[in-house]
């Protein structure tokens, strides 16, 4: 048999400006809290993190969007391959181009990629967590991850002697910036686990760990069936602390971030967490509704970080 050489290289015939576009029409789209954010920043950077949102967002739908029935590790595999590609500058298609792109003007590491699509990986092969400590290393993978590729982006100096601002707690601080930067993602992480409790329950998925269950006293059939009683309430009051606690923790970072990422990074921490006060508002029901934060919520939150971030 003659062997048919390896298929030539073929690079994406589209020019850089349009690669980027289609990055910001998908994040304009799909995340309304981001973009928002996004459009605090200067052009350079806005860009960057419009093509690394989509790169997440594409690794995310592999395993939560519409073709997620038939992904499989090989999948997974494969699009660990070709972000190696990526990384080696050859992008496969225009929104891989972004990326690329982006990597001449920022430099970051592939590692929290990697971690990404390992987050997407145990997606695939469990749906139950036992402890805090399995859903902290899922929460990691699949969102703190975002928080360390945007703080190379964004840049701060964890070194920097300048006072805390007065609107975070300095007995807050502890760890690095990179640390803060997870904390952030985690934070975000949790917020979404809880709002979504019942629609992951309907696919079959319990994040919050079974251990907090047992404690509270609350079983899976009750989950099962949206029961709201006290010893729901006493468990979601549980989570909601926890998750402000990582909110409590990334805020002590926003102020080491370069001057012109406070405030694209102060509003949208501040949009993401008032998700939680939407779930107390609504008395922790969050099998029969979304918590979703006004519109009049989120434009009285522009001017607030601004003040916030100038400190
Ligand atoms: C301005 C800003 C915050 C920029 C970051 C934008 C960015 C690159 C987002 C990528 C998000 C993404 C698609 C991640 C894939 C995994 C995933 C879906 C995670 C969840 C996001 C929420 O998305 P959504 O609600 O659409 O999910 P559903 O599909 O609806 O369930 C997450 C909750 C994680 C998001 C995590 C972050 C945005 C991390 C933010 C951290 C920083 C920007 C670091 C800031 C630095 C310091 C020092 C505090
Ligand atoms: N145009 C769209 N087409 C397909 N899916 C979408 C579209 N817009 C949003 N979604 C998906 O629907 C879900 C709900 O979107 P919604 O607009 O309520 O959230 P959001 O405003 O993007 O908030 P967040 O910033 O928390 O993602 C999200 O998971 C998102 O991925
Ligand atoms: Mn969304």
């Amino acid at each position: 048999m003659l062997q048919l050489p390896r298929a030539e290289y073929v690079p994406p015939l589209i020019s850089l400006d349009e690669a980027y576009e289609l990055c910001r029409q998908v994040t304009a789209t799909y995340a309304k809290t981001f973009y928002l954010g996004t459009l605090l920043m200067p052009p350079a950077k806005r860009r960057a993190i419009w093509a690394i949102y989509v790169w997440c967002r594409r690794t995310d739908e592999l395993v939560d969007g519409p073709q997620a029935a038939t992904t499989t590790m090989a999948t997974l595999d494969e699009w660990e391959a070709r972000l190696e590609d990526i990384f080696a500058g050859r992008p496969h298609d225009g929104m891989d181009l972004a990326l690329t792109a982006t990597l001449e003007h920022y430099p970051l590491d592939i590692q929290p990629f990697r971690d990404m699509i390992a987050g997407q990986r145990m997606d695939l092969h469990r749906s139950r967590y036992e402890t805090f400590a399995e859903l902290e290393l899922y929460c990691y993978r699949v969102a703190g991850t975002v928080g360390l590729m945007s703080l190379e982006v964004m840049g701060g100096n964890p070194y920097s002697d300048r006072l805390c601002s007065p609107w975070v707690d300095p007995y807050q601080a502890k760890g690095t910036l990179k640390d803060q930067a997870i904390a952030l993602g985690i934070a975000n992480q949790l917020t979404n686990i809880l709002r979504d409790v019942g629609e992951d329950m309907r696919r079959g998925r319990i994040y919050l760990p079974l251990e907090d269950l047992a404690a509270f006293n609350y079983t899976e059939e009750d989950l099962q069936r949206g029961v709201i009683d006290d010893r729901w309430r006493a468990l979601m009051r549980f989570q909601i602390q926890r998750a402000r606690q990582f909110y409590r923790e990334a805020e002590v970072g926003v102020a080491y971030l370069e001057r012109d990422a406070r405030w694209p990074v102060w509003s949208a921490l501040m949009l993401y967490r008032q998700i939680l006060d939407v779930i107390e508002a609504n008395d922790y029901d969050v099998f029969n509704r979304r918590a979703f934060v006004s519109d009049w919520r989120k434009l009285l939150s522009i001017p607030i970080s601004w003040f916030k971030a100038s400190f």
